[in-house]
């Protein structure tokens, strides 16, 4: 017998599965009260029916496909990956199988447009469409300025600004809620992520955190969990994500700072560091203004840092494929090998 089911947490000793037809893949009535069942995982993080080559870990979001004793994991359609701190660590999957990355970002304190960058790159290269969604409006005296200031930083993005305690400007957010539909939130700690989701579901599913005086929330989420909603949409809720790591990738980048990208392209030098060459397209707009020292600052951080990250992408998989070399070659001695001297 088949069966697909799809991941709703994934904890480090067992993933909770959903059948199909509650977790949000539009085939069928949300039947709503179906329960989840958990699935123990071996001491890798591996489910212990995986085909055994496979070393693949299982993320919130994934779909597995579970027949005749053996569990596979579906490939990933999109995947929202940060890059884990660890030296040997690989790089870790938030979410699998999105379809829009909501970037909460909160307007009181004032939003941190370098951070929404930041999370918007992360959200391009998922393969999913980014949306952003401005928190706390009834905190502040001029939502619509500010969600303009984030819009002209949001390239090609939709950007919302709304009020959950006041249900304002929710109706666009809901409108993505379209059936079979999967929707992340990420964002920093206390941007209103979880008090979002629990909006958005229209019921308490998510703990949310107490106001502090400063406007930031506790950390009050410590999981990933899918959220399936009643009009087959489902909600992936994330803890607030804190110094998170670019996964390398050029595109994202020139997607998320489009305007910079078309400058880049319009140097005299087509390997321009631009930092101080003649004709230098991104050097002549910072001098007039059309690009704020703001956001040069910020697409060259990201950018060093992606190549950084590249780097060590490299390094690690050089790492990887000595080790497989050395695996192949001690075999052989064994005369396990292909093409092993026959005993
Ligand atoms: N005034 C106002 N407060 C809000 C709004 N949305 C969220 N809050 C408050 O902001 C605080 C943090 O909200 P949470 O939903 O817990 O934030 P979070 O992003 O999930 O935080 P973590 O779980 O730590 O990642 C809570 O006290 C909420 O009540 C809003 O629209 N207006
Ligand atoms: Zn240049």
């Amino acid at each position: 017998m088949v069966e697909r089911v799809r991941v709703v947490r994934a904890d480090r000793g067992a993933v909770l599965v959903l059948p199909a037809t509650s977790a949000g893949d539009g085939s069928g009535p949300d039947e709503g009260g179906a329960a989840a069942e958990r699935v123990p995982l071996d001491r890798d993080g591996t489910l212990p029916l995986l085909d055994a080559r496979s070393h693949d870990v299982p993320s919130v979001g994934d779909w597995l496909v579970l027949a005749d004793g053996h569990a596979r994991i579906e490939p990933r359609r999109t995947a929202l990956v940060r890059d884990s701190a660890g030296r040997t660590a690989q790089t870790q999957t938030l979410a699998a199988n999105v379809d829009v990355v909501l970037v909460a970002e909160h307007l009181d304190p004032d939003p941190d447009l370098g951070r929404v960058e930041r999370l918007l790159t992360l959200a391009w290269r998922s393969g999913a469409t980014p949306v952003v969604v401005l928190t706390k409006a009834d905190l502040v005296p001029d939502p619509d300025g500010m969600t303009a200031d984030v819009a002209a930083v949001a390239l090609g993005v939709d950007v919302h600004a709304v009020s959950v305690v006041r249900d304002e400007g929710l109706d666009p957010v809901r409108a993505l809620l379209t059936p079979g539909a999967t929707l992340v939130v990420v964002g920093p700690s206390g941007a209103g992520k979880s008090t979002l989701v629990n909006a958005l579901a229209g019921r308490e599913v998510m703990a949310t955190g107490g106001r502090r005086a400063d406007g930031r929330g506790r950390h009050t989420t410590t999981h990933r969990e899918l959220v399936p909603l009643s009009g087959g949409a489902v909600l992936i809720d994330t803890p607030g994500l804190r110094g998170i790591g670019l996964v390398a990738d050029a595109d994202a980048l020139a997607t998320t700072f489009a305007d910079v990208d078309a400058l880049v392209r319009s140097c005299r030098f087509s390997d321009c560091t631009h930092e101080r060459e003649p004709g230098c397209a991104v050097l002549e707009a910072l001098a007039l203004g059309d690009l704020s020292e703001r956001r040069y600052d910020s697409w060259r951080r990201l950018e060093r840092e992606a190549a950084y990250q590249e780097r060590r992408a490299d390094a690690r998989l050089a790492a990887a494929e000595r080790a497989r070399w050395k695996r192949i070659t001690q075999d052989h001695r064994r005369g396990r090998g292909p093409g092993a001297p026959r005993p």
